[in-house]
């Protein structure tokens, strides 16, 4: 398969990576006007970095445009001449509807819309797929790119906006809460080494008990939760304080702004 990359900042360039550990591609094209973030991949077989824009799409079969919303129309517009009806042109960017896209390349092209997050670096992301008329042909392949570097959902384009926040902006809120148990950990009186790897072992252990289990959260923390015990009293404090009020809260305000990114 034949892959080029358009924009290589942070979620481009983590694409790269995990496409490069998985050697997932039969040629790479990286390309973007400042190669900076990923030079340290110059030396990597069947890697090609470059600025030239049309070189990469005319080399390549995959098209994945990792550009800021307000750079992709004129990136797009820039080699739409050069995207045919055998490219499978992917965008990741958060707001930028498909019906953009096909006003700028033409509604004739397989394009699909992807949502992963920075995990893909390390194969491990949950990336939402959303794909036009056209482009549904090509959902397989997508799947198959994407499933190497971690998990996949198709969802309706609708619902990308809502997945944009759960699962790329879910990075940030999870780290966050990491930070947090952190600084908890530290008041308690470990190190703040030792504090970020009981912290993140145990984030961690949660995760996979979900993931290896199939049990709900709630089943869980039942069992972690002694009758009058520490735990409970722990829970009960942050509920007090909003725990989870706030991050539904902030969950719909990161919403509703990429509603209005959509807008614009
Ligand atoms: N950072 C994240 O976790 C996620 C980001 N996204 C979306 O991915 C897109 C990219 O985000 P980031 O990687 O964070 O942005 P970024 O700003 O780090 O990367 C964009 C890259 O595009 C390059 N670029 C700009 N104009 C160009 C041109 N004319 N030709 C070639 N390259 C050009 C820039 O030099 C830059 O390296 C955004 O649309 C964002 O909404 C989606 C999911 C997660
Ligand atoms: O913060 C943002 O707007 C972008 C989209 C999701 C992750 N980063």
């Amino acid at each position: 398969m034949k892959i080029a990359i358009i924009g290589t900042g942070n979620l481009g360039s983590s694409i790269a990576k995990g496409l490069i550990k998985n050697k997932s591609f039969t040629s790479l094209y990286l390309s973007d006007k400042n190669t900076a973030a990923v030079s340290a991949f110059s030396d990597e077989d069947y890697v090609t970095i470059t600025s030239d824009n049309e070189l990469a799409v005319k080399e390549s079969e995959v098209l994945i445009f990792a550009l800021q919303p307000r750079h992709i129309d004129k990136v797009l517009e820039s080699v739409s001449e050069s995207i045919t009806n055998d490219h499978v042109v992917m965008s990741v960017a958060a707001g930028f509807e498909i019906s953009r896209i096909e006003s700028i390349i033409g509604d004739d092209k397989n394009i699909i819309r992807v949502m992963p997050n920075t995990a893909i670096s390390i194969g491990k992301s949950m990336t939402c797929l959303s794909a036009n008329v056209k482009g549904q042909e090509k959902m397989d392949l997508a799947k198959k790119i994407f499933n190497q570097l971690g998990a996949t959902m198709v969802i309706p384009e609708e619902q990308i906006q809502a997945a944009t926040v759960i699962c790329a902006s879910g990075i940030a809120f999870w780290m966050r809460l990491v930070r947090a148990t952190t600084q908890g950990a530290i008041q308690l009186g470990f190190e703040a080494h030792e504090a970020h790897q009981l912290a993140v072992q145990t984030c961690f252990g949660s995760a996979s008990l979900l993931t290896e289990s199939g049990r709900h959260p709630e089943q869980e923390i039942d069992r972690v939760t002694t009758p009058s015990g520490c735990t409970i009293e722990g829970l009960n404090a942050m509920e007090h304080q909003g725990l989870s009020s706030a991050l539904i809260q902030g969950i719909v305000a990161s919403f509703e702004k990429i509603n209005q990114l959509k807008k614009s």
